[in-house]
Protein backbone atom coordinates (compact mmCIF):
# COMPACT_ATOMS: atom_id res chain seq x y z
CA UNK A 1 0.00 0.00 0.00
CA UNK A 2 1.25 3.47 -0.93
CA UNK A 3 1.74 6.00 1.72
CA UNK A 4 1.18 9.16 -0.56
CA UNK A 5 -0.76 12.32 1.06
CA UNK A 6 -3.71 11.26 -0.67
CA UNK A 7 -6.07 14.20 0.56
CA UNK A 8 -3.51 16.57 1.38
CA UNK A 9 -0.98 16.00 -1.22
CA UNK A 10 -2.89 16.78 -4.28
CA UNK A 11 -5.13 18.92 -2.20
CA UNK A 12 -2.44 21.16 -1.16
CA UNK A 13 -3.11 23.23 -3.83
CA UNK A 14 -5.76 21.93 -1.93
CA UNK A 15 -4.58 21.16 1.58
CA UNK A 16 -1.69 23.09 0.73
CA UNK A 17 -0.92 24.42 -2.75
CA UNK A 18 1.92 25.19 -0.92
CA UNK A 19 4.32 23.80 -3.16
CA UNK A 20 2.29 25.64 -6.03
CA UNK A 21 3.31 22.67 -8.37
CA UNK A 22 1.16 19.74 -10.25
CA UNK A 23 1.77 18.38 -6.73
CA UNK A 24 0.76 21.36 -5.11
CA UNK A 25 -2.30 21.44 -6.82
CA UNK A 26 -2.71 17.62 -6.18
CA UNK A 27 -2.42 18.11 -2.96
CA UNK A 28 -4.07 21.31 -2.54
CA UNK A 29 -7.46 19.51 -3.40
CA UNK A 30 -6.56 16.58 -1.48
CA UNK A 31 -6.69 18.47 1.81
CA UNK A 32 -9.15 19.60 0.08
CA UNK A 33 -8.99 22.46 1.77
CA UNK A 34 -11.95 23.43 3.23
CA UNK A 35 -12.80 26.38 5.25
CA UNK A 36 -15.05 26.25 7.66
CA UNK A 37 -17.27 29.35 8.28
CA UNK A 38 -16.34 31.64 10.76
CA UNK A 39 -13.21 29.23 11.98
CA UNK A 40 -10.77 31.86 12.75
CA UNK A 41 -7.98 30.62 14.35
CA UNK A 42 -9.58 29.00 17.20
CA UNK A 43 -6.94 27.61 20.33
CA UNK A 44 -7.20 25.98 22.93
CA UNK A 45 -7.14 28.28 26.24
CA UNK A 46 -4.36 26.67 27.80
CA UNK A 47 -2.17 26.82 24.68
CA UNK A 48 -3.13 30.43 23.37
CA UNK A 49 -0.45 32.22 22.50
CA UNK A 50 -0.76 36.10 23.43
CA UNK A 51 -0.80 36.67 19.37
CA UNK A 52 -3.57 34.98 18.75
CA UNK A 53 -5.79 37.52 20.61
CA UNK A 54 -4.94 40.06 18.60
CA UNK A 55 -5.65 39.33 14.96
CA UNK A 56 -7.28 42.31 13.33
CA UNK A 57 -10.47 42.03 11.89
CA UNK A 58 -10.71 41.30 7.95
CA UNK A 59 -9.88 44.14 6.05
CA UNK A 60 -11.28 44.82 2.44
CA UNK A 61 -8.28 46.35 0.92
CA UNK A 62 -9.98 47.37 -2.44
CA UNK A 63 -8.30 49.16 -4.49
CA UNK A 64 -10.58 52.86 -4.12
CA UNK A 65 -9.35 54.57 -6.99
CA UNK A 66 -7.24 54.50 -10.18
CA UNK A 67 -5.32 57.23 -9.59
CA UNK A 68 -3.87 55.17 -6.17
CA UNK A 69 -3.54 51.81 -8.38
CA UNK A 70 -1.17 53.69 -10.35
CA UNK A 71 1.01 54.93 -7.96
CA UNK A 72 1.93 51.08 -7.01
CA UNK A 73 4.38 48.94 -8.63
CA UNK A 74 2.70 46.20 -10.72
CA UNK A 75 3.07 42.04 -10.96
CA UNK A 76 5.80 42.59 -13.68
CA UNK A 77 7.92 44.52 -10.95
CA UNK A 78 8.32 41.73 -8.97
CA UNK A 79 11.66 39.98 -8.88
CA UNK A 80 11.53 36.32 -9.72
CA UNK A 81 13.49 33.29 -11.74
CA UNK A 82 12.41 32.71 -15.30
CA UNK A 83 10.65 29.54 -16.71
CA UNK A 84 13.90 27.90 -17.66
CA UNK A 85 15.20 28.81 -14.15
CA UNK A 86 12.23 27.37 -12.39
CA UNK A 87 12.45 24.20 -14.50
CA UNK A 88 16.12 23.92 -13.73
CA UNK A 89 15.60 24.10 -9.83
CA UNK A 90 12.52 21.79 -10.06
CA UNK A 91 13.54 18.88 -12.68
CA UNK A 92 17.24 19.18 -12.13
CA UNK A 93 18.16 19.96 -9.01
CA UNK A 94 15.34 18.39 -7.66
CA UNK A 95 13.09 20.58 -6.17
CA UNK A 96 10.06 18.81 -7.56
CA UNK A 97 9.91 16.53 -4.68
CA UNK A 98 10.68 19.15 -1.72
CA UNK A 99 8.74 22.21 -2.89
CA UNK A 100 8.76 23.57 0.43
CA UNK A 101 12.38 24.30 0.29
CA UNK A 102 12.45 26.21 -2.79
CA UNK A 103 10.33 28.46 -0.74
CA UNK A 104 13.43 29.31 1.42
CA UNK A 105 15.74 29.38 -0.76
CA UNK A 106 13.50 31.82 -3.01
CA UNK A 107 12.65 34.05 -0.24
CA UNK A 108 16.64 34.42 -0.05
CA UNK A 109 17.42 35.29 -3.13
CA UNK A 110 14.39 37.71 -4.28
CA UNK A 111 12.88 38.85 -0.51
CA UNK A 112 9.93 37.95 0.50
CA UNK A 113 7.41 38.28 -2.73
CA UNK A 114 8.11 37.21 -5.90
CA UNK A 115 6.90 35.65 -8.86
CA UNK A 116 7.61 32.45 -10.29
CA UNK A 117 5.94 30.73 -13.61
CA UNK A 118 6.03 27.34 -14.83
CA UNK A 119 3.50 24.86 -16.36
CA UNK A 120 0.38 26.53 -16.57
CA UNK A 121 0.95 28.55 -13.34
CA UNK A 122 2.01 32.44 -12.98
CA UNK A 123 2.46 32.70 -9.06
CA UNK A 124 2.90 35.76 -7.25
CA UNK A 125 4.32 34.19 -3.93
CA UNK A 126 4.17 35.76 -0.58
CA UNK A 127 6.49 34.13 2.16
CA UNK A 128 5.85 36.28 5.31
CA UNK A 129 3.00 36.22 7.89
CA UNK A 130 2.31 39.67 7.54
CA UNK A 131 2.26 39.58 3.51
CA UNK A 132 0.17 36.24 4.05
CA UNK A 133 -2.28 37.73 6.25
CA UNK A 134 -2.98 40.97 3.74
CA UNK A 135 -3.99 38.11 1.25
CA UNK A 136 -6.39 36.43 3.21
CA UNK A 137 -7.62 39.63 4.77
CA UNK A 138 -8.53 40.43 0.99
CA UNK A 139 -9.84 37.10 -0.09
CA UNK A 140 -13.46 38.55 -0.18
CA UNK A 141 -16.26 36.50 0.72
CA UNK A 142 -15.96 33.61 -1.27
CA UNK A 143 -12.39 32.72 -1.16
CA UNK A 144 -10.99 30.09 -4.10
CA UNK A 145 -7.47 28.47 -3.70
CA UNK A 146 -6.61 27.82 -7.06
CA UNK A 147 -8.85 26.82 -10.63
CA UNK A 148 -9.49 22.92 -10.67
CA UNK A 149 -9.89 22.54 -14.76
CA UNK A 150 -9.14 19.11 -14.93
CA UNK A 151 -11.69 18.18 -11.80
CA UNK A 152 -14.10 20.33 -13.20
CA UNK A 153 -13.75 18.79 -17.25
CA UNK A 154 -14.29 15.20 -15.08
CA UNK A 155 -17.57 16.48 -13.33
CA UNK A 156 -18.99 17.81 -16.63
CA UNK A 157 -17.87 14.46 -18.77
CA UNK A 158 -19.73 12.43 -16.40
CA UNK A 159 -22.89 14.88 -15.23
CA UNK A 160 -21.62 15.24 -11.55
CA UNK A 161 -21.76 17.92 -9.52
CA UNK A 162 -18.84 19.84 -8.95
CA UNK A 163 -18.51 20.16 -5.48
CA UNK A 164 -16.49 21.56 -2.56
CA UNK A 165 -13.01 21.82 -4.80
CA UNK A 166 -14.51 22.93 -7.96
CA UNK A 167 -17.48 25.16 -7.17
CA UNK A 168 -17.35 28.90 -6.41
CA UNK A 169 -18.99 31.84 -5.45
CA UNK A 170 -22.60 31.30 -3.24
CA UNK A 171 -22.51 28.18 -4.65
CA UNK A 172 -19.25 26.31 -2.82
CA UNK A 173 -20.52 28.62 0.18
CA UNK A 174 -23.90 26.37 0.15
CA UNK A 175 -22.18 23.65 -0.05
CA UNK A 176 -19.69 24.55 2.57
CA UNK A 177 -22.75 25.35 5.07
CA UNK A 178 -24.15 22.36 4.85
CA UNK A 179 -21.05 20.09 5.71
CA UNK A 180 -20.01 23.11 8.79
CA UNK A 181 -21.96 21.56 10.99
CA UNK A 182 -21.72 18.05 11.67
CA UNK A 183 -17.84 18.53 10.95
CA UNK A 184 -16.72 21.42 13.00
CA UNK A 185 -18.95 21.70 16.05
CA UNK A 186 -16.95 20.21 18.89
CA UNK A 187 -20.12 18.79 20.51
CA UNK A 188 -21.41 17.12 17.01
CA UNK A 189 -17.62 15.72 16.16
CA UNK A 190 -18.01 14.12 19.83
CA UNK A 191 -20.55 11.90 18.50
CA UNK A 192 -17.98 9.94 16.18
CA UNK A 193 -15.49 8.92 19.67
CA UNK A 194 -16.36 5.84 19.93
CA UNK A 195 -16.11 5.13 16.33
CA UNK A 196 -12.43 6.41 16.31
CA UNK A 197 -11.62 4.53 19.59
CA UNK A 198 -12.31 1.24 17.98
CA UNK A 199 -10.47 1.91 15.16
CA UNK A 200 -7.66 2.86 17.36
CA UNK A 201 -7.93 -0.01 19.12
CA UNK A 202 -7.36 -2.15 15.89
CA UNK A 203 -4.42 -0.25 15.29
CA UNK A 204 -3.18 -0.76 18.58
CA UNK A 205 -3.32 -4.62 17.79
CA UNK A 206 -1.82 -4.47 14.54
CA UNK A 207 1.56 -2.78 15.63
CA UNK A 208 1.72 -5.51 18.54
CA UNK A 209 1.37 -8.03 16.01
CA UNK A 210 3.35 -6.61 13.12
CA UNK A 211 6.33 -6.23 16.23
CA UNK A 212 5.68 -9.60 17.57
CA UNK A 213 6.62 -11.41 14.25
CA UNK A 214 9.85 -9.33 13.79
CA UNK A 215 13.38 -10.63 14.10
CA UNK A 216 13.78 -8.13 17.42
CA UNK A 217 10.45 -8.33 18.23
CA UNK A 218 10.23 -4.94 18.36
CA UNK A 219 10.45 -3.02 14.85
CA UNK A 220 7.45 -2.01 12.90
CA UNK A 221 9.05 -1.50 9.60
CA UNK A 222 7.39 0.79 7.97
CA UNK A 223 4.99 2.27 10.54
CA UNK A 224 3.55 5.13 8.19
CA UNK A 225 2.10 1.91 5.69
CA UNK A 226 -0.07 1.54 8.82
CA UNK A 227 -0.77 4.58 10.24
CA UNK A 228 -1.92 5.38 6.15
CA UNK A 229 -4.10 2.48 7.04
CA UNK A 230 -5.71 3.75 10.06
CA UNK A 231 -6.44 7.26 8.63
CA UNK A 232 -7.97 5.44 5.76
CA UNK A 233 -10.49 3.48 7.79
CA UNK A 234 -11.00 6.00 10.36
CA UNK A 235 -12.15 8.70 8.02
CA UNK A 236 -14.12 6.00 5.88
CA UNK A 237 -15.67 4.62 9.79
CA UNK A 238 -17.25 8.11 10.44
CA UNK A 239 -18.10 9.25 6.68
CA UNK A 240 -19.67 5.74 4.83
CA UNK A 241 -20.50 4.33 8.59
CA UNK A 242 -18.55 1.04 7.23
CA UNK A 243 -15.46 -0.32 8.27
CA UNK A 244 -13.13 -1.34 5.39
CA UNK A 245 -11.15 -3.24 6.73
CA UNK A 246 -7.75 -1.40 6.16
CA UNK A 247 -6.17 -2.39 9.70
CA UNK A 248 -6.60 -6.70 8.92
CA UNK A 249 -4.16 -9.21 7.76
CA UNK A 250 -6.53 -9.70 4.82
CA UNK A 251 -7.58 -6.10 3.59
CA UNK A 252 -10.62 -7.31 1.39
CA UNK A 253 -10.18 -6.88 -2.17
CA UNK A 254 -12.75 -3.98 -2.64
CA UNK A 255 -10.48 -1.94 -0.34
CA UNK A 256 -7.26 -2.28 -2.07
CA UNK A 257 -8.76 -1.28 -5.25
CA UNK A 258 -10.20 1.59 -3.65
CA UNK A 259 -7.34 2.88 -1.95
CA UNK A 260 -5.04 2.31 -5.68
CA UNK A 261 -8.39 4.29 -7.24
CA UNK A 262 -7.44 7.48 -5.06
CA UNK A 263 -3.73 6.86 -5.52
CA UNK A 264 -4.57 6.71 -9.09
CA UNK A 265 -6.60 9.69 -9.52
CA UNK A 266 -3.74 11.77 -7.47
CA UNK A 267 -0.83 11.03 -9.26
CA UNK A 268 -2.67 11.54 -12.81
CA UNK A 269 -4.59 14.45 -11.88
CA UNK A 270 -0.87 15.84 -11.48
CA UNK A 271 0.03 14.70 -15.21
CA UNK A 272 -3.04 16.11 -17.00
CA UNK A 273 -2.26 19.36 -15.20
CA UNK A 274 1.53 19.94 -17.01
CA UNK A 275 0.75 18.44 -19.96
CA UNK A 276 -1.49 20.24 -22.72
CA UNK A 277 -4.88 18.72 -23.68
CA UNK A 278 -3.22 18.19 -26.94
CA UNK A 279 -1.51 15.28 -25.76
CA UNK A 280 -3.92 13.28 -24.35
CA UNK A 281 -4.41 11.18 -27.46
CA UNK A 282 -0.86 10.33 -27.65
CA UNK A 283 0.00 9.87 -23.39
CA UNK A 284 -2.16 7.91 -20.90
CA UNK A 285 -2.85 10.45 -18.21
CA UNK A 286 -5.97 11.64 -19.10
CA UNK A 287 -7.63 8.12 -19.55
CA UNK A 288 -6.24 7.15 -16.63
CA UNK A 289 -7.47 9.74 -14.63
CA UNK A 290 -10.65 9.77 -15.64
CA UNK A 291 -10.34 5.66 -14.86
CA UNK A 292 -9.54 6.64 -11.46
CA UNK A 293 -12.59 8.86 -10.93
CA UNK A 294 -14.69 6.16 -12.47
CA UNK A 295 -13.46 3.35 -10.27
CA UNK A 296 -13.52 5.37 -7.07
CA UNK A 297 -16.96 5.84 -7.54
CA UNK A 298 -17.96 2.83 -8.40
CA UNK A 299 -16.15 0.64 -6.13
CA UNK A 300 -17.18 2.23 -2.64
CA UNK A 301 -18.88 5.33 -2.82
CA UNK A 302 -21.92 4.14 -5.12
CA UNK A 303 -22.04 0.99 -3.16
CA UNK A 304 -22.25 2.34 0.40
CA UNK A 305 -24.63 5.57 -1.20
CA UNK A 306 -27.38 3.01 -2.10
CA UNK A 307 -27.87 1.24 0.91
CA UNK A 308 -27.92 4.55 3.03
CA UNK A 309 -30.47 5.48 0.65
CA UNK A 310 -31.99 2.56 0.80
CA UNK A 311 -32.61 2.56 4.34
CA UNK A 312 -33.62 6.09 4.61
CA UNK A 313 -35.84 5.56 2.14
CA UNK A 314 -37.73 2.83 4.06
CA UNK A 315 -37.47 4.95 7.03
CA UNK A 316 -35.67 2.14 9.19
CA UNK A 317 -33.60 3.51 11.59
CA UNK A 318 -29.69 4.05 11.19
CA UNK A 319 -26.79 4.81 13.28
CA UNK A 320 -26.82 8.57 12.82
CA UNK A 321 -23.33 9.02 11.42
CA UNK A 322 -21.96 11.75 8.76
CA UNK A 323 -23.70 10.46 4.98
CA UNK A 324 -26.73 9.38 6.41
CA UNK A 325 -27.21 13.18 7.97
CA UNK A 326 -26.23 14.65 4.65
CA UNK A 327 -28.68 12.41 3.08
CA UNK A 328 -31.60 13.00 5.16
CA UNK A 329 -31.13 16.67 5.86
CA UNK A 330 -32.07 17.32 2.07
CA UNK A 331 -29.80 20.79 1.76
CA UNK A 332 -27.74 19.28 -0.64
CA UNK A 333 -28.61 17.07 -4.11
CA UNK A 334 -27.95 13.41 -3.92
CA UNK A 335 -25.05 14.23 -6.40
CA UNK A 336 -23.38 16.69 -4.43
CA UNK A 337 -23.57 14.58 -0.95
CA UNK A 338 -21.32 12.23 -3.40
CA UNK A 339 -18.89 14.59 -4.53
CA UNK A 340 -18.73 16.14 -1.13
CA UNK A 341 -18.13 12.90 0.89
CA UNK A 342 -15.83 11.65 -1.50
CA UNK A 343 -13.87 15.06 -1.23
CA UNK A 344 -14.24 14.78 2.63
CA UNK A 345 -12.41 11.23 2.62
CA UNK A 346 -9.64 12.66 -0.34
CA UNK A 347 -8.78 14.96 2.19
CA UNK A 348 -8.72 12.79 5.40
CA UNK A 349 -6.10 9.98 5.08
CA UNK A 350 -3.29 11.37 4.71
CA UNK A 351 -3.11 14.25 6.62
CA UNK A 352 -3.69 13.00 9.75
CA UNK A 353 -1.83 9.88 9.46
CA UNK A 354 1.31 11.80 7.87
CA UNK A 355 1.29 14.08 11.09
CA UNK A 356 1.16 10.79 13.42
CA UNK A 357 3.65 9.80 11.69
CA UNK A 358 6.20 12.46 11.98
CA UNK A 359 5.23 12.79 15.84
CA UNK A 360 5.96 9.31 16.81
CA UNK A 361 9.27 10.08 14.98
CA UNK A 362 9.71 12.65 17.05
CA UNK A 363 8.89 10.89 20.28
CA UNK A 364 11.27 8.60 19.35
CA UNK A 365 14.00 10.48 19.40
CA UNK A 366 13.07 12.49 22.13
CA UNK A 367 12.58 10.30 25.63
CA UNK A 368 12.37 13.32 27.64
CA UNK A 369 9.30 14.49 25.74
CA UNK A 370 7.99 10.98 25.47
CA UNK A 371 8.32 10.77 29.29
CA UNK A 372 6.38 13.93 29.95
CA UNK A 373 3.83 12.77 27.38
CA UNK A 374 3.18 9.38 28.69
CA UNK A 375 2.80 11.20 32.38
CA UNK A 376 0.24 13.91 31.71
CA UNK A 377 -1.62 10.84 29.41
CA UNK A 378 -1.14 8.41 32.67
CA UNK A 379 -2.26 10.79 34.97
CA UNK A 380 -5.52 12.08 33.40
CA UNK A 381 -6.41 8.35 32.44
CA UNK A 382 -5.01 5.91 34.85
CA UNK A 383 -4.64 2.13 34.57
CA UNK A 384 -4.84 2.48 30.80
CA UNK A 385 -8.35 3.92 30.38
CA UNK A 386 -9.68 5.39 27.02
CA UNK A 387 -9.35 9.05 27.18
CA UNK A 388 -12.63 11.05 26.88
CA UNK A 389 -13.06 14.08 24.60
CA UNK A 390 -13.02 15.77 28.23
CA UNK A 391 -10.08 13.94 29.09
CA UNK A 392 -8.06 15.18 26.10
CA UNK A 393 -8.85 18.81 27.14
CA UNK A 394 -6.81 17.81 29.79
CA UNK A 395 -3.79 16.77 27.89
CA UNK A 396 -2.21 20.60 27.07
CA UNK A 397 1.10 18.36 26.61
CA UNK A 398 -0.64 16.01 24.03
CA UNK A 399 -1.89 18.90 21.99
CA UNK A 400 1.33 20.75 21.79
CA UNK A 401 2.89 17.90 20.40
CA UNK A 402 0.45 17.57 17.37
CA UNK A 403 0.65 21.34 17.18
CA UNK A 404 4.66 21.16 16.91
CA UNK A 405 4.62 18.49 14.73
CA UNK A 406 2.11 20.59 12.61
CA UNK A 407 4.54 23.59 12.47
CA UNK A 408 7.56 21.46 11.27
CA UNK A 409 5.77 19.54 8.65
CA UNK A 410 2.48 21.03 7.85
CA UNK A 411 0.46 18.47 5.80
CA UNK A 412 -0.56 22.18 3.52
CA UNK A 413 3.29 23.50 3.38
CA UNK A 414 1.81 25.99 1.06
CA UNK A 415 -1.65 27.56 0.39
CA UNK A 416 -3.09 29.71 -2.70
CA UNK A 417 -5.96 31.79 -2.86
CA UNK A 418 -6.96 33.02 -6.30
CA UNK A 419 -8.36 36.45 -5.42
CA UNK A 420 -11.32 36.86 -8.12
CA UNK A 421 -13.55 38.99 -6.27
CA UNK A 422 -11.34 42.36 -5.38
CA UNK A 423 -7.88 43.67 -6.94
CA UNK A 424 -5.36 43.10 -3.97
CA UNK A 425 -2.47 45.73 -2.85
CA UNK A 426 0.28 44.22 -0.74
CA UNK A 427 2.89 46.67 0.25
CA UNK A 428 3.53 48.89 -1.94
CA UNK A 429 2.15 46.43 -5.44
CA UNK A 430 -1.37 46.30 -6.86
CA UNK A 431 -2.37 43.11 -8.22
CA UNK A 432 -5.56 43.06 -10.57
CA UNK A 433 -8.58 40.75 -9.84
CA UNK A 434 -7.78 36.39 -10.45
CA UNK A 435 -3.66 37.13 -9.44
CA UNK A 436 -3.37 33.61 -7.92
CA UNK A 437 -0.93 33.83 -4.86
CA UNK A 438 0.77 31.35 -3.24
CA UNK A 439 1.14 31.64 0.38
CA UNK A 440 4.57 30.17 1.73
CA UNK A 441 3.70 28.56 5.45
CA UNK A 442 6.36 26.55 5.40
CA UNK A 443 8.68 29.41 5.45
CA UNK A 444 6.44 30.74 7.91
CA UNK A 445 6.45 28.57 10.20
CA UNK A 446 9.71 27.75 10.06
CA UNK A 447 11.13 31.90 10.26
CA UNK A 448 13.44 31.87 13.16
CA UNK A 449 12.87 35.45 13.95
CA UNK A 450 8.77 33.82 14.64
CA UNK A 451 9.80 30.43 16.13
CA UNK A 452 13.20 30.25 17.44
CA UNK A 453 15.72 27.25 17.10
CA UNK A 454 12.76 26.64 14.29
CA UNK A 455 13.80 23.48 13.06
CA UNK A 456 13.94 21.63 16.28
CA UNK A 457 11.30 19.71 18.25
CA UNK A 458 10.10 21.85 21.26
CA UNK A 459 6.71 21.19 21.97
CA UNK A 460 7.35 23.00 25.11
CA UNK A 461 7.23 26.21 23.02
CA UNK A 462 3.24 26.76 22.85
CA UNK A 463 3.01 26.53 26.44
CA UNK A 464 3.24 30.35 28.24
CA UNK A 465 3.62 29.26 31.57
CA UNK A 466 7.36 27.49 30.60
CA UNK A 467 8.68 31.06 30.00
CA UNK A 468 9.44 33.07 33.16
CA UNK A 469 11.86 30.64 34.71
CA UNK A 470 13.51 28.56 32.14
CA UNK A 471 16.74 29.53 31.69
CA UNK A 472 16.87 27.60 28.67
CA UNK A 473 17.18 30.21 25.27
CA UNK A 474 13.92 29.17 24.11
CA UNK A 475 12.65 31.07 27.52
CA UNK A 476 13.72 34.38 26.03
CA UNK A 477 11.25 36.90 26.44
CA UNK A 478 8.69 37.21 22.89
CA UNK A 479 9.17 33.61 22.32
CA UNK A 480 5.61 32.93 22.04
CA UNK A 481 4.66 36.32 20.43
CA UNK A 482 4.60 35.07 17.04
CA UNK A 483 2.20 36.30 14.31
CA UNK A 484 -0.73 34.14 14.57
CA UNK A 485 -0.40 33.65 10.61
CA UNK A 486 3.10 32.44 11.02
CA UNK A 487 0.83 29.21 11.90
CA UNK A 488 -2.00 28.26 10.68
CA UNK A 489 -1.68 24.86 9.48
CA UNK A 490 -5.75 24.21 9.37
CA UNK A 491 -5.60 27.66 7.38
CA UNK A 492 -8.13 30.38 8.46
CA UNK A 493 -11.20 31.75 7.76
CA UNK A 494 -14.70 30.48 5.92
CA UNK A 495 -12.58 28.49 3.57
CA UNK A 496 -10.24 27.01 6.33
CA UNK A 497 -10.37 23.17 6.48
CA UNK A 498 -13.64 21.39 7.21
CA UNK A 499 -12.19 18.50 8.83
CA UNK A 500 -9.98 20.30 11.38
CA UNK A 501 -12.08 18.46 14.77
CA UNK A 502 -12.19 15.66 13.52
CA UNK A 503 -8.37 15.60 12.57
CA UNK A 504 -7.63 16.49 15.64
CA UNK A 505 -10.06 14.33 17.66
CA UNK A 506 -8.53 11.38 15.46
CA UNK A 507 -4.64 12.67 16.36
CA UNK A 508 -5.28 13.33 19.89
CA UNK A 509 -6.95 9.76 20.79
CA UNK A 510 -4.66 8.37 18.43
CA UNK A 511 -1.47 9.28 19.72
CA UNK A 512 -2.48 8.89 23.54
CA UNK A 513 -3.39 5.74 23.38
CA UNK A 514 0.00 4.23 20.93
CA UNK A 515 2.11 6.65 23.73
CA UNK A 516 0.09 5.07 26.31
CA UNK A 517 0.87 1.38 25.03
CA UNK A 518 4.00 1.62 23.39
CA UNK A 519 7.39 3.22 24.11
CA UNK A 520 8.87 4.20 20.93
CA UNK A 521 12.49 4.15 20.05
CA UNK A 522 14.92 4.87 17.25
CA UNK A 523 15.79 1.44 15.83
CA UNK A 524 19.41 0.62 16.71
CA UNK A 525 22.05 1.75 14.48
CA UNK A 526 20.20 3.25 12.52
CA UNK A 527 19.98 6.98 12.30
CA UNK A 528 16.96 8.13 11.09
CA UNK A 529 16.96 11.47 9.25
CA UNK A 530 14.35 13.60 8.33
CA UNK A 531 13.99 13.50 4.54
CA UNK A 532 14.34 16.17 2.37
CA UNK A 533 10.00 15.62 1.60
CA UNK A 534 7.10 16.32 3.78
CA UNK A 535 5.03 13.86 2.95
CA UNK A 536 6.81 10.77 1.73
CA UNK A 537 7.25 8.72 5.23
CA UNK A 538 6.89 5.45 3.73
CA UNK A 539 9.41 2.86 5.05
CA UNK A 540 9.74 4.89 8.09
CA UNK A 541 11.13 1.77 10.74
CA UNK A 542 9.76 2.34 14.22
CA UNK A 543 11.07 0.18 17.23
CA UNK A 544 8.72 -0.15 20.65
CA UNK A 545 8.46 -2.02 22.78
CA UNK A 546 4.78 -2.56 24.88
CA UNK A 547 5.08 -0.17 27.89
CA UNK A 548 3.48 -3.04 29.93
CA UNK A 549 6.62 -5.19 29.25
CA UNK A 550 9.14 -2.14 30.32
CA UNK A 551 7.11 -1.72 33.61
CA UNK A 552 7.16 -5.16 34.58
CA UNK A 553 10.90 -5.81 33.79
CA UNK A 554 11.45 -2.36 36.15
CA UNK A 555 10.41 -4.33 39.00
C1 LIG B 1 -3.72 17.16 10.02
C2 LIG B 1 -4.89 17.24 9.46
C3 LIG B 1 -5.31 18.28 8.45
C4 LIG B 1 -4.69 19.44 8.06
C5 LIG B 1 -3.39 20.03 8.60
C6 LIG B 1 -5.53 20.06 7.05
C7 LIG B 1 -5.23 21.25 6.42
C8 LIG B 1 -6.05 21.85 5.48
C9 LIG B 1 -5.76 23.10 4.84
C10 LIG B 1 -4.53 23.98 5.09
C11 LIG B 1 -6.78 23.35 4.00
C12 LIG B 1 -6.89 24.58 3.10
C13 LIG B 1 -7.53 25.70 3.88
C14 LIG B 1 -7.52 27.01 3.15
O1 LIG B 1 -7.50 27.04 1.92
O2 LIG B 1 -7.52 28.03 3.85
C15 LIG B 1 -7.71 22.25 4.08
C16 LIG B 1 -8.88 22.13 3.35
C17 LIG B 1 -9.74 21.05 3.39
N1 LIG B 1 -9.62 19.98 4.20
FE1 LIG B 1 -8.13 19.62 5.53
N2 LIG B 1 -6.60 19.26 6.83
C18 LIG B 1 -6.53 18.17 7.66
C19 LIG B 1 -7.44 17.14 7.78
C20 LIG B 1 -8.61 17.03 7.07
C21 LIG B 1 -9.59 16.01 7.26
C22 LIG B 1 -9.54 14.90 8.32
C23 LIG B 1 -10.58 16.22 6.34
C24 LIG B 1 -11.86 15.46 6.12
C25 LIG B 1 -12.66 15.11 7.11
C26 LIG B 1 -10.21 17.40 5.58
C27 LIG B 1 -10.95 17.92 4.56
C28 LIG B 1 -10.67 19.12 3.94
C29 LIG B 1 -11.50 19.68 2.89
C30 LIG B 1 -12.76 19.05 2.29
C31 LIG B 1 -10.92 20.90 2.55
C32 LIG B 1 -11.43 21.87 1.46
C33 LIG B 1 -12.51 22.77 2.02
C34 LIG B 1 -13.00 23.84 1.05
O3 LIG B 1 -12.34 24.09 0.06
O4 LIG B 1 -14.06 24.42 1.35
N3 LIG B 1 -9.01 17.86 6.05
N4 LIG B 1 -7.24 21.35 4.99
Amino acid sequence: MRTRSVAHTQSALSHSASTMGSRAAATWYRCLPALCSGTALRVAPVLRPASFASIPARRNLNVQTATEAVKLKSIDDLPGPSRSTSMYWLLVKGYAEKMHLLQGLQKRLYGPIWRSKFGPFDLVNVATPDLIAQVIQQEGRYPVRMEMPHWKEYRELRGQAYGLHVETGPEWYRIRSALNPKMLKLQEVSVYASTIQQVIGDLLQRIELLRTRSQDQATVLDVAAELYKFGFEGISSILFETRLGCLQEEIPHETLRFIKAVNDMLTFADMVLLFPRWTRNILPFWKRFVQAWDDLYEMLIDRRMAEIEAQVSRDEPIEGMYLTNLLSSDKLTKAEVYISVTELMLGGVDTTSNTLSWALYHLARDSRAQDRLYSEVNSVCPDKREPTMDDLSRMPFLKAVIKETLRLYPVAPGNARLVSENEVILDNYWFPKKTQFHLCHYEACHDESEFPNAEHFLPERWFRSDTPNSRSDRARPGFYQHNPYSFIPFGVGVRACVGKRVAEMEMHFALSRVSDAEVPFVPSAQSLHTWGQLRSLAGLPFSSLPRLLIESTMW
